[in-house]
């Protein structure tokens, strides 16, 4: 049975105390598809009708239901708290339907079970780690043809669509280069070259609060709920959402078959997290902007769609609504870089981002060590590359702790204006003289 069925068959049946209720709970209510408020509105409103009018949606921690023929019967197949949240997600994303699943990459797996052997996805040469790990397992294992091309080049991508292309899967910004792609020419291109041809949309760099790909032209976008919907970096999840309701039940299909329907407990945790969206986002991504800014003006070649130097910053802006709290850049040295990784202290070394907490990382060693170094190379991924994601602390600790770690990585020199990036050359000398001097 599906857990977001459109009609909820209103329980008439008396309760063990005798009480007439309506079940519990009611759905949030995606108003045909239609936002009532502006999302930040949206993201904590929900019309619970619980039966003690419970203001936080009770977590149904149940396996089983009894009865025959209910709206419920086994938790792999659905639950109430599950329910509750895809219709929320539903809402939000603007979609006819969202179901929610145990992480991002179980979404990125149910999206895939629609393919059949020979079936070709066209796909960007700048991908997440876990998404290019799966796709090449499908290439090894499953006869998938997996196309890796420059997606932000609208004639790249046309070069190698066709009527076998069954998939275009497209990341925008991508991680961790935070390349932006053109979503509406993308989608009615592979939709020309072939009607059947799916759009699929990770969306996990901005989230729903930011972008919207089903009105992009998109057909299937999801995300890692692990990231900006949950936000604490206390559970994992995936959602993905369509207009299409056979696309709907289709997806629903593995989800049941399989059982990676996401948890009661951890829908109650993302419905608790998605709450909080809008404010953690603009605090994160106004922090990501001053950071953003302060090492550009410091000299480093930084990748951060909020800044006018990004190479496809109109596109990002006609199509997202704002630049998210993930930024890149790249210091010239492997060895400064994982220094400055090293002496940093308010940003934890860890994967993952859209957390309240700032984080630093290195992806050539850590998101993205499961692309081989000579397909990164070939892929111009830059193994000094260091990625920043940015949470809600104070701006200016932010900035004094990078500052502390830029010099004492040995990452800028002292100018008489203040600091400033080594160029390349000049970190690539100090690194390799520094390890030679070494004892
Ligand atoms: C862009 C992107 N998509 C998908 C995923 C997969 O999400 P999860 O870790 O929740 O499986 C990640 C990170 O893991 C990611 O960075
Ligand atoms: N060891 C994990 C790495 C997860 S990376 C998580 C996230 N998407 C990021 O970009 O930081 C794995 O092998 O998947």
């Amino acid at each position: 049975m599906s857990s977001s069925s459109t009609s909820v068959p209103a329980n008439k049946r008396l309760d063990v105390d005798g009480h007439n209720l309506p079940p519990s709970p009611t759905p949030s209510s995606p108003s045909n598809g239609k936002n009532k408020y502006s999302l930040a509105t949206e993201l904590v409103y929900t019309e619970s009708n619980d039966q003690y009018n419970a203001s936080s949606v009770p977590i149904y921690q149940s396996a089983t239901f009894k009865g025959e023929g209910n709206e419920y019967d086994y938790t792999r197949s659905g639950n109430p708290t599950r329910t509750h949240l895809e219709r929320h997600l539903a809402k939000i994303m603007n979609a006819h339907r969202a179901l929610v699943v145990s992480s991002g990459m179980a979404c990125l797996d149910v999206i895939t079970r629609l393919l059949h052997p020979g079936d070709e996805v066209v796909t960007g040469d700048d991908l997440y780690g876990g998404s290019n790990r799966l796709l090449k397992y499908l290439s090894t294992h499953g006869g998938i043809i997996v196309r890796h091309v420059d997606t932000t080049n609208p004639d790249s991508v046309a070069a190698v669509l066709s009527e076998k292309t069954a998939m275009v899967l497209l990341e925008s910004p991508t991680n961790p280069l935070m390349k932006v792609v053109d979503i509406p020419t993308l989608s009615s291109l592979a939709h020309k070259a072939n009607p059947k041809a799916l759009v699929i949309v990770d969306n996990t760099m901005l989230s729903p609060y930011l972008q919207n790909p089903l009105d992009l032209g998109a057909d299937i976008v999801y995300e890692s709920g692990t990231k900006y919907l949950s936000g604490h970096h206390d559970v994992m999840a995936g959602v993905m959402a369509t207009n299409s309701p056979e696309l709907g039940d289709k997806l629903y299909f593995p989800i049941n078959a399989s059982g990676c329907g996401l948890s009661p407990f951890d829908s109650w945790l993302l419905l608790r997290g998605i709450k909080t969206l809008a404010v953690r986002m603009e605090k994160q991504q106004a922090n990501a902007m001053a950071i953003a800014r302060y090492l550009e003006s410091h000299g480093f070649k930084v990748r951060y769609p909020g800044l006018k130097s990004h190479p496809q910053y109109d596109l990002h802006w006609s199509q997202a609504r704002g630049a998210g709290a993930v930024l890149s850049f790249e210091t010239g040295s492997t060895t400064i870089s994982e220094r400055i990784v090293a002496a940093a202290k308010i940003f934890a070394i860890s994967v993952s981002f859209g957390c309240v907490n700032s984080l630093i990382s290195m992806p050539c060693r850590m998101s993205h060590a499961s692309i081989d170094p000579a397909t990164r190379k070939e892929r111009a991924l830059p193994e000094d590359i260091i990625r920043l994601c940015i949470g809600i602390e104070d701006v200016g600790d932010l900035l004094d702790d990078l500052q502390q770690a830029l010099v004492r990585a040995g990452a800028v020199k002292i100018t008489p204006d203040g600091i400033e990036a080594l160029d390349a050359a000049e970190g690539e000398t100090k690194a390799t003289r520094e390890l030679t001097d070494e004892p």
